[in-house]
């Protein structure tokens, strides 16, 4: 049995009480299809450990706006930063996890679950490094903190769609991500799955030092959590957030203890302890 899952980020950087550090921040952002203009004069920044709900209409832009976050579509005008640097310039895509929408999974994709997660390990510009040792234990950690190393072999495509969920969670989690980006996560998902995920993402966000951004239509877990006021508001993107300043232990938590956690956490939800909102 592998030891929890570790986030050693302090081994390679020491944690400074940054907790309002701009990690995201767009300035006039704009974006077309052609003729469509999708995204327009959008300004909007995320800081270290918020929690970003994006709520929109189907068409809104929602994902959109996180292809161009991400480093997939390129503003037409307009910039975008990650920690500090311009997106063009932008490098420590590990420093990202990104976990898209379902629809975007091809079903039939012959993979197991465990190349889908080491799949996670690849930088952009280094899709088929030889991968380690090391990289074979950071998939055993993340496997085993979302209680899914049972379904190693299996391929993606048997799996149920909660399950399916936890192996990209997993693969956006295998680079100890500081900023979690998830499109839709829940789509599909009956709502007693749902429940046990937003515990565990509610978990992460308030124990983990990690900063959120995610596209949901569930009104309720975004209002329970993030408030019913919208922060900013650009077209049809509507952005609930949830400071940094909001928790009580802003930069003070001890990553690789609390994550050590994640793995009980998964396992109480499965007594019931799920309620996303407490
Ligand atoms: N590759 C593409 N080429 C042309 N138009 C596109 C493309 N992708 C998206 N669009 C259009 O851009 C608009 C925004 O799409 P996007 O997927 O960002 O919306 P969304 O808010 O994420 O929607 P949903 O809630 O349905 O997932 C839509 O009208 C869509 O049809």
């Amino acid at each position: 049995m592998p030891e929890p899952y570790v986030i050693d980020r302090e081994q390679t950087k020491p944690i400074v009480n940054t907790c309002h550090a701009d990690i995201i921040t767009l300035k006039d952002v704009a974006f077309s299809y052609q003729s469509q203009q999708v995204i327009d004069k959008l300004s909007f920044s995320v800081q270290q450990r918020d929690f970003v709900g994006l709520i929109g209409s189907n068409g809104a832009g929602k994902t959109t706006l996180l292809r161009m976050i991400v480093g997939l579509l390129k503003p037409a005008s307009g910039s975008i930063s990650l920690f500090g640097t311009p997106a063009s310039q932008f490098k420590d895509w590990h420093r990202i996890g990104y976990v898209p929408q379902k629809n975007s999974f091809n079903p039939l994709f012959p993979a197991t679950v465990r190349e889908v997660i080491m799949s996670g390990l690849y930088g952009r510009n280094k899709l088929f490094r030889r991968l380690t040792k090391a990289d074979q234990i950071k998939a055993d950690e993340a496997m085993h903190a979302m209680n899914i190393e049972d379904l190693a072999l299996k391929k993606i495509g048997q799996l149920s769609g909660g399950q399916q969920q936890r192996v990209f969670l997993a693969r956006a989690l295998i680079n100890n991500p500081e900023l979690l980006i998830l499109d839709e996560p829940t789509v599909g998902i009956d709502t007693e799955t749902q429940a046990g995920f937003f515990h565990l993402i509610k978990h992460m966000h308030q124990h983990h030092r990690m900063t959120f951004l995610m596209v949901s239509h569930d009104m309720d877990m975004i209002q329970g959590y993030l408030g019913d006021k919208p922060a900013r508001e650009c077209g049809k993107l509507k952005f609930y957030v949830r400071h940094s300043h909001d928790l009580e232990d802003c930069g003070e938590t001890n990553i690789s203890h609390s994550l050590k956690n994640l793995r009980q956490v998964l396992e109480r939800e499965k007594e019931g302890v799920t309620s996303w909102t407490s």
